[in-house]
This record gives structure tokens, C-alpha cells and sequence, in this order.
């Protein structure tokens, strides 16, 4: 399988029709520097374990030079009408668009992600630079208490703003947050994560070929051993007063407290542990299409991703009968052959624990459906099989973490409470899906459930458009739609008097 996928495969650079685009250093200030140790990390093609890039190793004193240089442009940046700006983002996401096949290709090869997934990546990312490129900021002028006063509230851009974003959607989780902070009028420093720094510095590239002003957009590619550093200084640097972190809970929480020294504005998007409910009456092809869409999207390396199935008992074994069938017909393999449904996981780690918690659960008594093989797979080092585990229960691991990965851990179910107890037993609350053609059940539920965003009947849940993000230990703030770039604003009120 490894001689194919090396067919498949000549050098990164080679199969790039604009090798510009493959970048091996930060940016700072408008410059293409190296890390100031000189060292250089690797980038990894999980599909082959195979390096494909070397990238600048930038610590402690490159991420405070991207600082200082993000803090010395905001001024100027701020001072740009919003209609300048939005020109900007416009022509950047017309030069991503225009390199969208290439952008594909790096995303691939350093994620895993299928290329054509990788693609779809590349338009929901642009999909969020077009919306808030068209996008005004209003204030308000309130009537007065007297008629010589005049209120007027106005909105004003937070600053410099740390961006920290994670390896399962290297485009769009980088846009989501630059988009509206650029248009906000913020400057911004970008750490992205250590996986996949390669599709940031490409979509940074494109920036500045847009005409980006220099030290407006910063990127700092962090090796992990260097994360804590870099993450330091941009948590307790004084001049950045904004962090915008996607990525685990528990980093999420270890960053909140670094930043609450400075009393930084924070956004956080963090893990999910999304329940997938499907009761009797559910249209059970729609319900598995969704299943199925929602879950192997990226191999389930997705926040929203369900992790734990719910499925009431009177219909229980059809739906693991027809998830069967379309999880065997799944292809697992390379992720720039075409044909591919679903390639590696991120990393051995990663894979390692799928695995871990597939054997958990077979150790407490779940049935293997299909797939849950623990040895390695035959396709590579990171690949896990696509399975589908039944008769899960709530003493099984599987029930409580995120999986981040291609399995189905189902569990049966007899009445709506205990759905709703079940699903809000979770102390994440992201996202949540509901499938029944009782549709005032639906809404009940829906209303009950303790997330930031539900699927009824629908599984594809996320746009530019919807106000992204969780409750309880899933985050903080919305990403996407209006509500995303007031989390890059401040509100002041002016009070005018003696008119
Ligand atoms: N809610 C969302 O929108 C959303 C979206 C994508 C992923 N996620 C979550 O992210 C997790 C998977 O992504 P991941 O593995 O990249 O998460 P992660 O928390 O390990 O890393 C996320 C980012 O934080 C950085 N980081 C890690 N430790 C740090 C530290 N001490 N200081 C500063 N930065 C640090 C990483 O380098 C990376 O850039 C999952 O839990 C998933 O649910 C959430
Ligand atoms: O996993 C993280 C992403 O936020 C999921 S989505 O692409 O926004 O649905």
C-alpha cells in the first residue's frame, strides 16, 4: 500500500502548480523570517509518515517580535474604513480561490485530510472571508434623558489578537477568526497548530500578495515543544488583548488562566462530545445518511462529530443494520486518490487512542458490528478501520470522551428522559442531533438539550452564517454570522453635552 501511495505522491513542492505557496518560515512584520534559534520543525504526511516539509521553529522571541510588530500596525489597520478593508479580504479570498486546488494538496498532505474534503475545506474557509467582506458595523445614538445631551454608542476594534487555531480544519478555523478581526479593524498573530502549520503560511502568502499591509497579519509556526513558550507570550503579553483559541478543553482552560492575569477578551471553541438521538418514529434513511455524514466527516476528527448514538430501542437494530452496511462500504485509503472516503488520523497518538478506547469498550461487552480491528492497520501507522461498536453502555469509556475518530458507539435507549439524561450527562455541550418526524418532540428536545448547536432531522449544521460555538465546558463566545466579529470589538458610549 506504501508504493502506492508513494505513486501517488513526488515531492510536495512538485505537485503544486504555484511552489510559492509552500512557505518554511513565519511571518512578522511583512517579512519571511526564520525562527531566531534557526532550527526548523517537520511537518509530517500522516498517510505515509513521511516528512514533507521543514518549517521555522519560532519561540518565546519571534512570537513577541510578531507582537510588537502586529501592535505597531493596528493604528494604521484600524484607520482604513471598513469598505478599504472589506476590498482587501475580497481580493484575498479571490487569489485563494484562484490557488484553491493547490491549498487542497498542502491541507492533504499535512492533515490526511481527502483531498476533496480538503477542497471543501478551502470554500468554507473563503465563505467566511466573502461574508464579513460585505459586512458593517453599526453603533446607535439613544434618545436622551435631557435635550441637551446627545448618547452615542459606537463600537471599536479590540486590538492585537492572538489567534490559536488546531489541526482539523487548518483553513477555516484560521479564517473564521482573521475574517471578522481583520474587518473589525484588529491585527492579529496566528499560531497555528504544530500538525499542519503549512496551509496557514500558504493563506498568509496569499494575504500579503492581496496587498495586506505588513505586520497586519502575523504567523508564528510553533513546533510542540516550543507551544508552552509561544503560548505565554501570547497570553500575557500586555499588548495583545484578545485571545481567540479553538482547540481541546483542557488547553482552552490552561490558556483562560494565563490570560486572566492581563484580563484579556477571550473567545474559546473548544472539545465536543455531541449526542446523536434517534427515536423510533425517525426516518431511519435519513437518520443514517446523517449518521453517516456527520460522523466520517474527516474520519470523525470533528468537533460537531457525533460521539455518542442514542438510538431508541424499537428501532435499534434496523438503524445498526443500515449503518453497517454503509460503514463496510466505506474506502479507506490515500487521501489524494480520488476514490478515497477516509484516509489517516492525524497521528499515531491519535490513532493510539481511538484504539484504546475501542478496546475499553469491547472489554466491557460492546459488540463489534464492523471494523474495531486493534492491530495496525494495513494502509499505515495512523489508519484505524471504520467501526461500529453496539451494545455500548454508560460504564464504558467510549460514552463519556471525545473519540475523535472513525467509530460508532451506539447505545439503546427507552424513553425520551432517559435520552435527555443521557445526552446532558455530558459536561461538554457543543452540538447535538435529534432525529424524529414528530417534530413538537423534536423541538422539546431540541430546546432542552444542553449544546450551543442542534441538528433536527439534519446533520450538516455548520455555515458562515450560523453562530458557532458551545455551552458548558465546550467554550465560550460564537464564531460565523453577524454575532462572530463582535468578538473582536469593544462597545463605547460617548455622551455629548451642553448642545
Ligand atoms: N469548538 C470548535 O469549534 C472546535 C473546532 C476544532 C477542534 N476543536 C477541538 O480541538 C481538539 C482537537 O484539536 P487539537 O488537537 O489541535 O487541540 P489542542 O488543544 O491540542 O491544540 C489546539 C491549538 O492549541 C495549541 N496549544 C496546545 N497547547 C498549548 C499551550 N499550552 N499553549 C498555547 N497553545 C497551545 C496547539 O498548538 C494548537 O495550535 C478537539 O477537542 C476538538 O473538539 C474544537
Ligand atoms: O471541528 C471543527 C469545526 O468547527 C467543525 S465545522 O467545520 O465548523 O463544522
Amino acid at each position: 500500500m506504501a508504493a502506492m501511495q508513494q505513486k501517488l505522491r513526488t515531492s510536495l513542492a512538485a505537485t503544486l502548480s504555484d511552489t510559492g505557496l509552500l512557505r518554511s518560515d513565519g511571518l512578522i512584520n511583512g517579512k519571511w523570517v526564520k525562527a531566531a534559534s534557526g532550527k526548523l520543525f517537520p511537518v509530517n504526511d500522516p498517510g505515509t509518515d513521511t516528512k514533507v516539509a521543514s518549517v521555522s521553529a519560532f519561540g518565546e522571541a519571534d512570537a513577541k517580535l510578531a507582537v510588537s510588530a502586529a501592535e505597531q500596525s493596528f493604528d494604521a489597520w484600524r484607520s482604513k474604513t471598513m469598505q478599504e478593508r472589506g476590498r482587501l479580504l475580497s481580493r484575498w479570498s479571490e487569489l485563494i480561490g484562484e490557488n484553491s486546488s493547490d491549498l487542497a494538496t498542502i491541507m492533504c498532505l499535512e492533515s490526511g485530510k481527502p483531498k476533496a474534503e480538503s477542497k471543501g475545506e478551502v470554500n468554507y474557509a473563503m465563505s467566511f472571508i466573502n461574508m464579513y467582506a460585505g459586512m458593517q458595523t453599526n453603533g446607535m445614538v439613544l434618545p436622551q434623558q435631557t435635550d441637551s445631551h446627545l448618547l452615542m454608542v459606537t463600537k471599536e476594534p479590540v486590538g492585537v489578537c492572538a489567534l490559536l487555531t488546531p489541526w482539523n480544519f487548518p483553513a477555516a478555523m484560521f479564517t473564521r477568526k482573521a475574517a471578522p478581526a481583520l474587518m473589525a479593524g484588529c491585527t492579529i498573530v496566528l499560531k497555528p497548530a504544530e500538525d499542519t502549520p503549512l496551509t496557514a503560511l500558504a493563506l498568509a502568502w496569499l494575504w500579503e500578495r492581496a496587498g495586506g499591509p505588513k505586520g497586519v497579519v502575523n504567523v508564528v509556526p510553533t513546533p510542540r515543544e516550543l507551544v508552552q513558550e509561544v503560548g505565554n507570550v501570547l497570553t500575557t503579553d500586555e499588548a495583545v488583548r484578545k485571545i481567540s483559541f479553538t482547540g481541546s478543553t483542557a488547553v482552552g482552560k490552561h490558556l483562560l488562566k494565563q490570560a486572566a492575569g492581563t484580563v484579556k477578551k477571550t473567545s474559546m471553541e473548544l472539545g465536543g462530545n455531541a449526542p446523536f438521538v434517534v427515536f423510533d418514529d425517525a426516518n431511519l434513511e435519513l437518520a443514517v445518511n446523517g449518521a453517516m455524514t456527520a460522523k466520517f466527516r474527516f474520519g470523525g476528527q470533528v468537533c460537531i462529530a457525533p460521539n455518542r448514538f442514542l438510538v431508541q430501542e424499537g428501532i435499534y437494530e434496523a438503524f445498526v443494520a443500515k449503518m453497517a452496511e454503509q460503514i463496510r462500504a466505506l474506502r479507506v485509503g490515500d487521501g489524494l486518490d480520488s476514490r478515497t472516503n477516509m484516509g489517516p488520523l492525524i497521528n499515531l497518538a491519535a490513532r493510539d487512542k481511538v484504539a484504546g478506547l475501542v478496546k475499553d469498550a469491547i472489554d466491557k461487552g460492546a459488540d463489534v458490528v464492523c471494523g474495531g480491528q486493534l492491530e495496525q492497520h494495513e494502509m499505515g501507522n495512523n489508519f484505524f478501520a471504520p467501526t461500529l461498536l453496539g451494545g455500548c453502555t454508560l460504564d464504558m469509556r467510549i460514552s463519556h470522551e471525545e473519540i475523535f475518530g472513525p467509530v460508532v458507539a451506539v447505545m439503546k435507549f427507552k424513553d425520551v428522559d432517559e435520552a435527555l439524561t443521557i445526552s446532558n450527562s455530558s459536561r461538554s455541550g457543543l452540538a447535538g442531533y435529534v432525529y424524529t418526524q414528530d417534530y413538537s418532540r423534536g423541538m422539546r428536545f431540541a430546546g432542552k438539550l444542553e449544546v450551543g448547536m442542534v441538528g433536527m432531522n439534519e446533520s450538516s449544521i455548520s455555515s458562515c452564517v450560523v453562530p458557532f460555538g458551545g455551552v458548558k465546558e465546550s467554550g465560550m463566545g460564537r464564531e460565523g454570522s453577524v454575532m462572530g466579529m463582535d468578538e473582536f470589538m469593544e462597545v463605547k458610549s460617548i455622551c455629548l453635552g451642553g448642545i
